[in-house]
């Protein structure tokens, strides 16, 4: 049995998390981090049978009375790295939904892992289609390297441009390096018109209610354009891969950035 603890349980991921979690057979849920209904009974609120497990506020103990085997995070960057520290010094396994972290603390985490020996994985999707529109992007950046991202999240969203933008980015530039796009003399007339700049890519991000989590990538070519588009419509999209990776790192001993290098390999 894999006993998970899941920080942010009471948020809109953590919310769809507790519930994957309870109805997945091996996996059992000890423990629901959250900073509000401190005290109340995680299993009424994510409307399944009373579990015996109270939301409290305090990682460190419940990692101490209940040794977890595995750490979910979806809180939000500020919060997410003391909580991976806290996992790795203490032998729990972080496995990491929460956007926001620079490259330069991924990289801290990926060194206090291995230097511990422990297993965890920070994915900035868990969604597979969108593992895939990453996976097509970069084959598509070989043959048409001038492209574009727009994301579009619902307006609670935090974090701009979205973990899965900088992903596929990063993914992009692997494979085309830094490369200017658009007219050198091109200025705004509006700050920030043009998006974010990654490696002479542009970003744009978009927030509205309604949305959930989608994202189109754009490649232009000579008389063509090439979109590839996914659409996460329910938080229900992130399950698969989020109960997939709760069993793939507990046979992991390093730290691993991006869920696509646990479903590929
Ligand atoms: N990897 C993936 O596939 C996905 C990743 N995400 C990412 O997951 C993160 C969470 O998203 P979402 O669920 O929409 O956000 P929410 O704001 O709905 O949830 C975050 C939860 O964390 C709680 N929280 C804040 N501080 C702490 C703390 N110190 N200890 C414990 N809990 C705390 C919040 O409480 P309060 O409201 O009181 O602050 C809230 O309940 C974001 O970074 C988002 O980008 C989202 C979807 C998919
Ligand atoms: O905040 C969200 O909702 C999401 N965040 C992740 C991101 O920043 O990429 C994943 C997904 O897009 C939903």
């Amino acid at each position: 049995m894999i006993k998970v603890v899941v920080a942010g349980a009471l948020g809109r991921m953590g919310q769809e998390s507790c519930r994957a979690l309870v109805q997945t057979e091996g996996i059992q849920l000890v423990g629901a981090v959250d900073t509000r209904e401190i005290g109340s009974s995680i299993g009424p609120i994510i409307g399944v049978a009373d579990l015996g497990i109270k939301v409290s506020d305090n990682l460190a103990q419940v990692i101490a009375e209940q040794r977890p085997d595995v750490l979910v995070d979806f809180t939000r960057a500020g919060v997410v790295q003391g909580n991976i520290e806290l996992a790795l010094k203490n032998g729990v396994r972080p496995v990491v939904g929460t956007t926001g972290m620079s490259a330069e603390e991924i990289k801290t985490f990926t060194e206090l892992a291995a230097s511990q020996g422990v297993g965890g994985l920070i994915a900035p999707n868990f969604a597979i289609g969108a593992l895939l529109m990453i996976k097509f992007a970069a084959e598509a950046a070989k043959y048409l390297p001038h492209v574009e991202i727009i994301e579009l999240h619902h307006d609670k969203k935090v974090d701009a441009p979205s973990g899965t933008a900088l992903k596929t980015a990063e993914a992009i530039a692997q494979v085309r390096g830094n490369m200017a796009q658009g007219m050198p003399s091109e200025f705004e007339k509006i700050e920030g018109a043009r998006g974010g700049n990654f490696e002479g890519m542009r970003i744009h991000s978009v927030r509205l209610p309604g949305y959930v989590a989608h994202q189109e990538v754009i490649f232009g070519g000579l008389g063509q354009t090439l979109t590839i588009r996914h659409d996460s419509i329910s938080r229900e999209s992130f399950m698969p891969g989020l109960i997939l990776a709760v069993r793939k790192v507990m046979n992991l001993d390093r730290l691993v950035y991006g869920l696509e290098n646990l479903l590929f390999e």
